[in-house]
């Protein structure tokens, strides 16, 4: 065996694993381009559900294409009473992603086609799981605060029916379009771990459900998706603009990882975050809250001074969904609710060209011997 053949790739860094046609994540010019569109022009001019489909079909859909979509997510939004009791049966203690983790699979457990992994099968789950989810995180972060839960409404967009489920009430249009974006821009990036996970899942023909289900769980980690309840809890201990200096020296000293920086790819900063930090803007206009982007900025330009780490997605995503109203621990089930859509692509592109995902290792441990 050569020596290349042996070379360890430690978190399978700089490994290109196989093809993909969903998305482009290009760390040199700075690009996020999905099915070849760039996410910007996307979150600027197109709703999530258009996007949505572009994920699954590869295609902007058409009016009837998009109105067919529209009515079965319209559709299918209100939860069946067996996932309610499953998510109002969880204590209040565990963490809002192990209750949507529990919901996904509680899902896959009731639905009849489950174990049918056609792609017609496939994208009929995919869409009902994208109904279904904003009324799963809604009820939860609902009851954690006393409220009765919030029946959804047909006649509203998949944003503003989120929003009302969650408050009770449509916000104003500016909230809308800030959470809106912030679905499009959390939709799909590659072979990320939660979709690795999920591609590794789909990998020995396990179902749908089950892959979402290991992906909910690799999201949640602070080290991906987690990262943006984590940027709210680091705001909150920083407390104002004037302390990030000061705040991050002490913690790159004790050498802690500044959640929301950093990125496995882009090394030049997220494509995503200029547009997701204009949409922060907007919001800290319409709550008269500069101090927040004040702090925002502050942290930023001392990271970068001192390490030169930029910020990743889930730095302006905690601050806005912060001013939204969501509470904290929220922060990631939002991100699955996005998600959803570019996992499950991803689930049918993997079953579309399967080959099970088995790498080597190195054998490190003691050598052959025999039970005494
Ligand atoms: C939507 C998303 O999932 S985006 C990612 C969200 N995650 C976070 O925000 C968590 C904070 N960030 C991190 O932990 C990392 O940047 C990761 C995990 C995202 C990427 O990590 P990797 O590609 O493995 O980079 P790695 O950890 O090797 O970092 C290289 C160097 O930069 C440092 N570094 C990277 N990110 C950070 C950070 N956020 N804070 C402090 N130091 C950092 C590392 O300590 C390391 O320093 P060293 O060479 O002195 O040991
Ligand atoms: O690509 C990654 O490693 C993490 C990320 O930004 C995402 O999943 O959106």
């Amino acid at each position: 065996m050569t020596e290349s053949d042996t070379q360890i790739h430690k978190g399978l860094a700089g490994v290109v694993v196989d093809t993909t046609e969903i998305s482009s994540v290009d760390a040199a010019s700075n690009s996020l381009l999905y099915r070849g569109y760039p996410v910007q022009q996307l979150a600027a001019q197109c709703s999530f559900e258009q996007v949505a489909y572009l994920l699954w079909h590869g295609e902007l859909p058409s009016a009837n294409q998009l109105a067919e979509l529209e009515a079965a997510e319209r559709s299918q939004r209100a939860l069946d009473d067996d996932v309610v009791q499953a998510v109002l049966s969880l204590p209040t203690t565990s963490h809002p992603m192990d209750v949507v983790r529990t919901a996904v699979s509680v899902l896959g457990a009731h639905d009849p086609t489950a174990e049918d992994s056609s792609r017609e099968a496939n994208l009929a789950k995919s869409v009902r799981l994208l109904a279904q989810l904003p009324g799963v995180v809604a009820l939860d972060q609902r009851r954690r605060r006393g409220q009765d839960p919030v029946a959804p409404r047909d006649d509203l967009g998949f944003s503003e029916n989120f929003l009302h489920v969650t408050f009770g009430e449509v916000p104003d249009p500016v909230v809308v379009k800030a959470f809106e974006v912030s679905m499009v821009l959390y939709a799909e990036h590659s072979f990320n771990a939660s979709t690795f996970t999920a591609r590794v899942i789909a990998s020995t023909l396990s179902d749908l459900h089950s892959a979402v289900t290991g992906a909910v769980g690799a999201l949640k980690g602070p080290l991906h998706g987690g990262a943006n309840e984590a940027v709210m809890a680091t705001f909150a201990e920083i407390g104002s603009a004037e302390r990030a200096a000061v705040w991050l020296d002490d913690a790159l000293a004790s050498k802690r990882k500044i959640m929301g920086f950093g990125h496995r790819v882009y090394k030049h900063g997220d494509s995503r975050v200029p547009t997701m930090r204009e949409s922060l803007v907007t919001l800290v206009e319409h709550y008269d809250r500069q101090d927040m982007l004040d702090l925002y900025d502050a942290l930023e330009s001392a990271m970068t001074e001192r390490k030169n780490i930029l910020p990743n997605l889930d730095y302006p995503t905690g601050p806005a969904y912060h001013l939204m109203g969501f509470d904290t621990p929220t922060f990631t089930p939002l991100f699955v609710a996005s998600r959803i859509t570019g996992w499950t692509a991803h689930v049918m592109e993997q079953l579309g060209a399967n080959s099970l995902i088995r790498p080597l290792s190195q054998y490190v441990g003691p050598e052959r011997r025999d039970v005494p």
